[in-house]
């Protein structure tokens, strides 16, 4: 059987919590098959030389690991310049936040290639490589370049933007051309796949040559529709062990008085944590019923602080929970409990579980693992309500949450309301009919379909 190589930039650090959904899911996929994981080591190397970061390779039950550090110059081009300030704001619809600075795209090349010449001499004839996210979009290009012939298939774990929007990057032409020379392209909903095929039409003159396959700039590529899930019965387990329980119990026992609600997420402005406690806010000053006893836990986890946009953010929140705490706290009650350090994962199960309200609710995600896992650790006797943003890659499946318009401020807090009001026989029902959902098309169903994708795919 081949051996399965994943790269990824970032790849999990068993000594540390895991935030961030690819991380998770990765390390899930491999421990079930083996093979390799290749990406960034994670540290930056202070007198390191650009393009030049050293390889290590340690093994981790049946997986080795192989990565590479990066110096600070590539580091800032690369990973906090041309990923996080021009791809992740363009992909995620923010325009007014990307930062097109000509000198990043050079670092983006350097890395990718050094990458494609670090992974070379590692690889096997028959292995197959599965490259993940905008990090890495060129990589197979430079890998053929080399002369590699391996089976290569890409996944994009944000969303796709319109093709007016793709376009205001300056190199898309260049981005979208290097996804050809990949054997599939995975994308995580049906609005992507819709995305992507409209920008290879309108820029690329595309035609369809099959089923989801298209020819545009001299070649042709193969895209599909591949929502990531979750592992739900490793969840369960999880949910089930001491560390979830006690998180639970503690929960319970010190907000016996108080309906929980809770949000956990990077701290990214992607994820439209403000709109979030402004909703809540809302709904603190229209349903007063609500005061005294709602309590929002809202994690929001350190993630590329060295980019300014994030900072910004960090500043707007606390003024935010600073203000609603000051206007409407009490002696005994504080309404928002913000808490920004990331949680272990061994204890967000219980946190979920004692909340009667999971807030989901991005302005625009490429997926969103945590509004499946909350629903993975709910008790099925009482569950509690996801409430879910339409603009989450996971809304496309999860029809059976309470979809919100994040930016609708009075919506939110309407449909808040309403699913703490909600009664118990319908709770159960929308939670059965979201169980049965992500167990269908879980993470071992992710892999297993792009991977026999990826078999079929034509040369
Ligand atoms: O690696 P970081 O810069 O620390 O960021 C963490 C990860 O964020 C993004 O995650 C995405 O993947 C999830 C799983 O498919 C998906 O549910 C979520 O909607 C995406 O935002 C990013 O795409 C990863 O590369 C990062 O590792
Ligand atoms: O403090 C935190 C914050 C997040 N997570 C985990 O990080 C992942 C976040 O993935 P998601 O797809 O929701 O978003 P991403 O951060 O990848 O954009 C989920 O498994 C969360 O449970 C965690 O373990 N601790």
């Amino acid at each position: 059987m081949s051996r399965l190589v994943v790269i990824s930039n970032r790849i999990a650090d068993p000594r540390k919590p895991a935030a961030g959904g690819l991380a998770v899911a990765l390390g899930e996929t491999l421990s079930r098959t083996g093979g390799m994981w290749f990406g960034w080591s994670g540290t930056i190397t202070e007198d390191g030389v650009p393009g030049e970061g050293k390889l290590q390779t340690r093994q981790a039950g049946g997986v080795t690991l192989a990565t590479v550090d990066l110096c600070q110059e590539d580091h800032d081009s690369y990973y906090a310049g041309y990923s996080n300030s021009v791809l992740w704001p363009v992909f995620h619809y923010r325009l007014d936040l990307a930062d097109f600075n000509a000198g990043y795209i050079a670092g983006y090349r350097r890395v990718n290639q050094m990458f494609a010449r670090k992974l070379l001499p590692l690889l096997k004839d028959d292995d197959i490589l599965w490259v993940h996210d905008y990090h890495l979009i060129p990589l197979a290009a430079e890998l053929r370049a080399l002369g590699c012939k391996q089976r290569i298939g890409f996944f994009l774990h944000i969303p796709v933007p319109p093709p007016l929007i793709m376009a205001a990057i300056p190199q898309h032409e260049w981005l979208m051309r290097s996804l050809f020379a990949y054997d599939l392209v995975g994308l995580q909903s049906e609005a992507d796949v819709s995305h992507f095929t409209q920008y290879l039409r309108t820029e690329g003159g595309a035609e369809s040559v099959g089923p989801q396959r298209l020819r545009a700039f001299g070649g042709t590529v193969q895209v599909g529709a591949f929502p990531i899930g979750i592992d739900v019965d490793e969840f369960s387990r999880l949910t089930a062990a001491p560390d979830a329980v006690q998180t639970y119990e503690a929960m319970k026992n010190e907000y016996s008085r108080r309906r929980l609600l809770m949000g956990i997420d990077r701290l990214d402005y992607s994820k439209g944590i403000p709109q979030r406690v402004r909703a809540f806010r809302e709904l603190l000053a229209r349903y007063p019923e609500n005061q005294h006893s709602a309590t929002l836990i809202m994690i929001a986890s350190p993630t590329r602080d060295s980019v300014n946009a994030y900072a910004d953010l960090r500043h707007e929140l606390e003024g935010l929970c600073g203000a609603i705490n000051g206007d409407h706290g009490d002696l005994d009650w504080m309404p928002v409990r913000y808490i920004h350090r990331t949680v272990a994962r061994k204890r967000v199960p219980g946190l979920c579980r004692a909340s009667a309200v999971g807030l989901v609710t991005p302005l625009r995600d490429g997926m969103n693992l945590v509004a499946k896992e909350y629903v993975a650790a709910q008790d099925p006797e009482d569950p509690g309500v996801l409430v879910l943003s339409r603009f989450a890659g996971a809304a496309e499946q999860m029809k059976e949450a309470l979809l919100v318009n994040p930016y609708d401020t009075q919506g939110m807090a309407d449909c808040i309301q309403t699913a703490l009001r909600m009664p118990l026989a319908e709770r159960q029902q929308r939670h059965q009919a979201l169980m049965d959902r992500i167990r269908r098309h879980d993470i071992h169903w992710w892999r297993r379909t792009f991977l026999e994708a990826l078999e079929k795919a034509q040369d």
